[in-house]
């Protein structure tokens, strides 16, 4: 049976089980289970705190985890990130009251308050600059207000947060974080239960970005359609009992879907339909 960590609450917990039921997984149905299991999948899911998924996967008790890729690094655990998920996108980044610092290096001898301890003092090392950090467990922004700290360095996704605390981030991003998949580090990565789940991962992911069009063209204009759609491996083309026409089907990236439907049109396709992708294996 694989064990597989999962984030029970915050925000990579709504947006995780989202994923592991579309990837078919049996998933908790209220949120006070801290296990079930999913005896058609031989699954085992574990919901503990984001921040304790790296420090469980590393100990080798659980097999893979779901946390986001600057808990992972915070925490120091010996885990390995092993797939992006494309979810909980953030950025790390160091803000002030505007004027306070234009980079990191205007930090030395200055307090900076996170809940990332582990990622602000390693960067502040890296960079040689010695600074005090005050750990704070969340709602980061208030602590200069509040006197505790000059600088914060916090998660900023739309930047809201920042704003309405009259804060500015200065200085370079720290790093780029989302949801990701980890295991212990050195890990087999070729066990098979392992890849089944990260291949089912995947298709979620592909189903997600690209949809299917169908359309049908005039033979003659199948070489110009078929270069504005030309599929994964090679579109599936198909003849219809209009002699002279033909039908053709293809993946499409989701985003660029309107855009080459209006230019199959152009080039005289019709029918030009798009339809979701629920699942896929690639
Ligand atoms: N507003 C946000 N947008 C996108 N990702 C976020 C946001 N806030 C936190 N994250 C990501 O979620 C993960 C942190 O999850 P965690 O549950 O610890 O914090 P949280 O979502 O802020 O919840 P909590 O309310 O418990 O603080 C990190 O990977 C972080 O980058
Ligand atoms: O840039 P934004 O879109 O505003 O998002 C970033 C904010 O979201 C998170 O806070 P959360 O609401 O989880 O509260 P917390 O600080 O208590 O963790 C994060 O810690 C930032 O404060
Ligand atoms: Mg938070």
């Amino acid at each position: 049976m694989l064990r597989i960590a999962v984030p029970n609450k915050g925000s990579l917990s709504g947006p995780a089980a989202e994923m592991l039921h579309e990837a078919g997984y049996q998933q908790r149905r209220e949120s006070k289970e801290l296990r079930i299991v999913d005896p058609a999948n031989e699954v085992e899911f574990f919901y503990l705190r984001p921040r304790d998924i790296a420090i469980y996967v590393s100990s080798g008790r659980l097999d893979i985890g779901v946390t986001g890729r600057d808990l992972l690094v915070d925490s120091g655990a010996d885990a390995e990130e092993i797939l992006p998920l494309g979810f909980a996108r953030s950025t790390f980044r160091f803000a002030a009251k505007p004027g306070t610092a234009n980079g990191v290096e205007d930090l030395k001898g200055r307090t900076v308050a996170t809940s990332y301890e582990g990622i602000v003092a390693g960067h502040l090392a890296d960079s040689g600059v010695d600074a005090s950090v005050v750990h704070l467990d969340g709602a980061v922004e208030t602590a200069i207000e509040l006197g505790v700290a000059e600088v914060i360095a916090d998660v900023v996704e739309t930047g809201t947060s920042l704003r309405n605390a009259g804060l500015e981030v200065f200085g370079e991003p720290i790093m780029k974080s989302e949801a990701v998949v980890i295991r212990r580090t050195g890990a087999d990565g070729e066990e098979p239960k392992v890849q089944q789940f990260l291949r089912r991962l995947q298709g979620v992911l592909v189903a997600r970005t690209y949809v299917m069009m169908d359309y049908d063209c005039r033979v003659e204009q199948l070489e110009k359609a078929v270069a504005l759609t030309p599929g994964l491996e090679s579109p599936t083309v198909s003849p219809l009992h209009n002699e002279g026409w033909v039908a053709v089907r293809a993946m499409v990236p989701a985003k660029e879907a309107q855009r080459i439907m209006d230019d199959l049109y152009e080039i005289g396709a019709r029918a030009i339909l798009t339809t979701a992708i629920h699942a896929c294996r690639l």
